[in-house]
């Protein structure tokens, strides 16, 4: 074997299409230029309309298509393994590494027993040498539950692994074995037996789950139970070890009589003084406690949830390890993180095209990152060994022999490797073992091994390795994805940073890369602009983007075009579905404008000194009626959150500014549809993507009637205060062009006509602005007279040079204004004229709660009006001020600068009123 031709035990091929790819990426680019310079060269000049807008913009472009720079090189080297596992067992069948297998557990609430016990079940079955694999659950809760499942496990193992053997099942979790299977293959005897064995103990398990309590007998049958006597609570406990089998000892066997693997149990030490660094810590203490049992040069670690889904992974991964030429600088490989419960069309995104693209990507720039589950490890870099070209494993390391000692001497020995002081003054944490202070320790730690100097490997087999358990509700998965961003961001700050001290280390296509995620929550701040900024501009009339008929037009047109064609190609190509896709760009959107924005936000109070990261495990059960919506793929909200307040003020403000434009456009007939879309076409289309993007989130508002909608506290936080008169305020200050008042010239006599409804109130004003010829001024005013619509006289005012008033009309039909000037010169007057009748129909809600809403809403719009109509008239008399003061006194000035501010706090005391006034009254009708 050893002289004849060299067989690879693995290969690495590089993706087909990548040159196609690069010609693509770089004609992108082209259009991402073009359009930098679009904006750098038509930025408007200091006083023209949207020149702050317009710099915004360009500062997110900037961002995004440098964020998009970033991504290419997860795209441009990608690359596929294939193994060979016939070549390795024919050269290493007696030589087999030992293998350890942890997996962590944190919460029988909502990691349930009987699920962490069928994922133990499923890596204790693995196809490979029993004796030479062992298992280790860590407990973080230190539940006797889940200590009582993982016992009854144990028996079960015993008939369970001869039973994969025989029938050479897949999967080996027994649960998704069973589940998989159609009713014509259930019935031979074995199956029947086996079947029953499992439904007993899953009963048994779900019994004690349900009480809370183990049962006397179930304690007198195994002395293990007596180390929870000092167990006071989940923070508060000793180290609880228990070798549940121990492959060294004879007596371990299977019904068939073979031996079955080593099976562990661990409850590291906690107290609430001692802070015990989340799943790191539970890492860290099994990697001591299993080098004295077992010691395998290998260890696999898998999260509770994610069982193994292909008894070949060892082997596979073996190939990786144990190949002649390209091993020794391989540290770790990493498997996809794939999962059981996903429905079609994947609500809540999916990791697809990470996965199926980004990760091949850094596999062909030095592999991927660690990220926590489906990962083998080799045991002395896991523990900080620097890379040295000979460095190859160490296959034969030895086992710890067995000692004279029993195993009640070995566990209380061993327990004190678990102990919240062990690692006291030592480099766990740091040099040594997982990485301490990061929400993603996994990535962290990964991170530091290539530092090193070390490869790691992507391995994506045909058939899933394994399959865990991803959130089913939106609340679970921005809380992941929070966690998931804060901690790539807070390792970009750290000393570990991939940019100092990664820079020369890495592969610089692989430190691209690792900034591609560690810059995942910096993107909500262009992503809030663009999904804010332009939809307000498009109120206000002032285009941001090219017209259609610029030739500026293309270079967008296309960026746009080719990246979401790319973009639902590469999730088509990674096994998805078009509307999976839809999905998968909302889930964009929501995680950009709420996850990141508070993990942003965290790591810059944490840069500042404030403020701790904590690990929220996410659910793996949820209730029935959740699941349900979950499988019909309907949006669960759930809980009232302040990122879900977040989402639903700004799908709510990109309605409102679509609602305007249409009314603008359809009934005010202010600007021509065509003359719209000529010059805003894009803006158009932004803010009404942004409206279709979101619709299950407004029919979660309005209309749904289940438990999954949003929470109506979420709806009256919305609907009553502070959100609301931003967007109101926001909205109709935008949307204001100044258009309202008219300034004219007049000479002798102006006329103007307006048709008022029978009930509204007519507000209106006028300022006499300035006299012809500057260096004239006069204290000469004009006269007004207004005459209903039978000529019937109304107000009749003489000699003024401004007046500010307001009546209502009793009868419909046109009201005449006319304008009359008595002095020689002409003279320029600002007029402003505003009628309206509030009044809200039911048919915005269908929901009685949201009437009075609406109302209040009807009401807030109409004083915000009133609002504007004083600013109009003030403005005015502050422009007449200015005027009057030119070459005058400074003091006048200063009188108009501060009735600007006087306007300003009286709006702003508006406002403030309005607010408390309505909260009181809202109160009052909420139900
Ligand atoms: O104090 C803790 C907290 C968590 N866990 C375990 O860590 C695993 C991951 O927790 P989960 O809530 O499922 O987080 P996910 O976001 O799904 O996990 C991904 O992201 C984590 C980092 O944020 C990694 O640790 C995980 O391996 C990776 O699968 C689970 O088995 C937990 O039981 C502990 O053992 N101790
Ligand atoms: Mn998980």
């Amino acid at each position: 074997m050893g002289k004849a031709k060299y067989e690879a035990l693995f290969e690495t091929k590089k993706a087909k299409g990548r040159i196609l790819y690069r010609l693509f990426a770089t004609s992108l680019l082209c259009g991402i230029i073009l359009i930098w310079s679009y904006r750098l060269y038509n930025i408007p000049k200091p006083g023209e309309n949207g020149r702050l807008g317009w710099i915004g913009m360009f500062g997110a472009e900037l961002w995004f298509g440098f964020y998009w720079l970033l991504t290419q090189s997860l795209r441009w080297n990608r690359t596929h393994r294939h193994t060979f596992r016939d070549r390795l067992l024919q050269r290493y069948e007696n030589e087999l590494p030992r293998v350890d297998v942890f997996v962590c557990t944190a919460d029988p609430a909502i990691e349930p027993p009987i699920m962490v016990i069928n994922t133990v079940l499923s890596v204790m079955s693995y196809n490979y040498p029993p004796q030479k694999l062992s298992v280790y659950l860590s407990d973080d809760a230190g539940s006797v539950i889940t200590f009582y499942a993982l016992l009854e496990a144990s028996r079960f193992s015993k008939h369970w692994l001869p039973y994969c053997k025989k029938f050479n099942v897949e999967p080996r979790s027994p649960a998704a074995y069973f589940t998989s299977l159609s009713m014509s293959d259930q019935s031979d005897a074995d199956f029947s037996e086996i079947k029953r064995l499992y439904d007993d103990m899953a009963n048994r398990i779900e019994g004690v789950c349900r009480a809370g309590v183990i049962p006397d007998k179930a304690i007198l049958e195994h002395t293990g139970f007596s180390k929870w006597d000092s167990y006071s609570s989940k923070g508060n406990h000793a180290s609880i070890l228990q070798v549940l089998s121990d492959s060294r000892d004879e007596e371990t066997k299977d019904v068939d009589g073979v031996i079955l693997p080593t099976l562990v149990y661990l409850a590291r030490e906690k107290r609430p003084q001692h802070f015990h660094n989340f799943k790191a810590g539970a890492m860290n203490a099994l990697i001591r406690v299993s080098s004295e049992i077992s010691n395998g040069p290998i260890i696999l670690n898998v999260d509770c949830d994610m069982y193994s889904n292909n008894s070949n992974s060892i082997q596979d991964t073996l190939c990786f390890f144990m190949d002649e030429e390209k091993s020794h600088e391989i540290a770790f490989v990493q498997f996809p993180q794939s999962f059981e419960n996903t429905t079609k069309n994947e609500l809540y995104g999916s990791l697809r095209v990470i996965d199926g693209v980004e990760f091949h990507g850094m596999d062909g720039n030095g592999g991927p990152l660690y990220t926590g589950t489906g990962c083998f490890h080799r045991r002395d870099t896991l523990c900080g060994r620097e890379f040295s070209k000979d460095a190859r494993i160490d296959l034969k390391s030895a086992r710890p022999g067995k000692m004279e000692e029993n195993v009640h001497e070995l566990e209380e020995r061993l327990e004190i490797l678990a102990s919240c002081t062990y690692e006291e003054n030592t480099q766990w944490g740091n040099e040594i073992g997982l990485k301490y202070g990061c929400p993603v320790e996994d990535v962290l730690t990964g991170l530091t091994i290539q530092c090193k100097g070390w490869k790691s490997v992507y391995y994506k087999p045909e058939r899933k390795g394994f399959l865990g358990v991803t959130a089913t509700t939106l609340d679970q998965t921005l809380v992941q994805h929070k966690r998931w961003s804060e901690g790539d961001l807070m390792i970009l700050f750290s000393k570990y940073s991939p940019v100092w001290y990664g820079l020369g280390k890495l592969n610089p296509g692989l430190l691209l890369g690792y900034l591609t995620y560690c810059l995942w929550s910096p993107n909500c701040v262009a992503t809030l602009y663009y999904s804010i900024v332009p939809s307000l501009y498009l109120l206000k009339g002032i285009s941001l983007f090219p017209q259609v008929s610029s030739k500026w037009f293309l270079p967008f047109a296309y960026v746009i075009i080719a990246e979401l064609i790319c973009s639902s190609a590469e999730f088509l190509w990674s096994g998805g579905t078009i509307l999976g896709w839809w999905n998968e760009l909302r889930m964009w959107l929501y995680k950009r404008t709420s996850s990141y924005i508070f993990a942003f936000l965290d790591v810059m109070l944490k840069l500042f000194g404030s403020s701790n990261s904590t690990f929220i495990v996410t659910p793996k059960v949820s209730d029935e009626d959740v699941l349900l919506r979950y499988k019909q793929e309907k949006m669960e909200f759930g809980n009232a959150s302040p990122m879900l307040t977040i989402l639903s003020t700004l799908a709510m403000l990109n309605l409102f500014c679509l609602v305007g434009l249409v009314k603008e456009l359809i009934i005010t007939r202010e600007v021509g549809l065509k003359y719209a879309f000529d010059t805003m076409a894009l803006q158009i289309l932004l803010c009404g993507f942004l409206v279709l993007i979101n619709l299950p989130l407004y029919n979660g508002l309005f209309f749904r009637q289940d438990k999954g909608k949003i929470p109506s506290s979420t709806v009256m936080r919305i609907g009553s205060s502070e959100v609301w008169i931003l967007i109101a305020l926001l909205v109709v200050a935008w949307s204001s062009r100044g258009a309202l008042g008219i300034r004219f010239v007049i000479d002798r006599e102006e006329c103007f006509s307006h048709k008022v409804e029978m009930g509204e109130t007519v507000h209106f004003s006028f300022v006499v602005i300035k006299s012809e010829g500057s260096w004239h001024y006069s204290e000469e005013g004009v006269d007004l007279v207004v005459k209903g619509p039978s000529g019937e006289q109304i107000h009749d005012f003489r000699d003024k040079i401004s007046e500010k008033t307001e009546f209502v009309a009793h009868h419909e039909g046109v009201y005449r204004f006319c304008f009359t000037n008595k002095s020689p010169y002409h003279e320029t007057i600002d007029f402003d004229l505003h009628a309206a009748h509030f009044v809200y129909h039911d048919e915005h809600a269908k929901d009685e709660h949201f009437k009075p809403l609406f109302e209040h809403i009807g009401k807030l719009e109409e004083a915000l009006y009133n609002i504007q109509f004083e600013q109009h008239w003030l403005e005015a008399q502050t422009d007449r001020q200015a005027i009057v003061n030119e070459g005058m006194s400074k003091r006048a000035v200063y009188k108009a600068l501060f009735e600007s501010s006087a306007l300003i706090c009286v709006s702003i005391l508006q406002v403030f009123l309005l607010k408390h006034l309505f909260e009181r009254k809202l109160g009052q009708s909420r139900v």
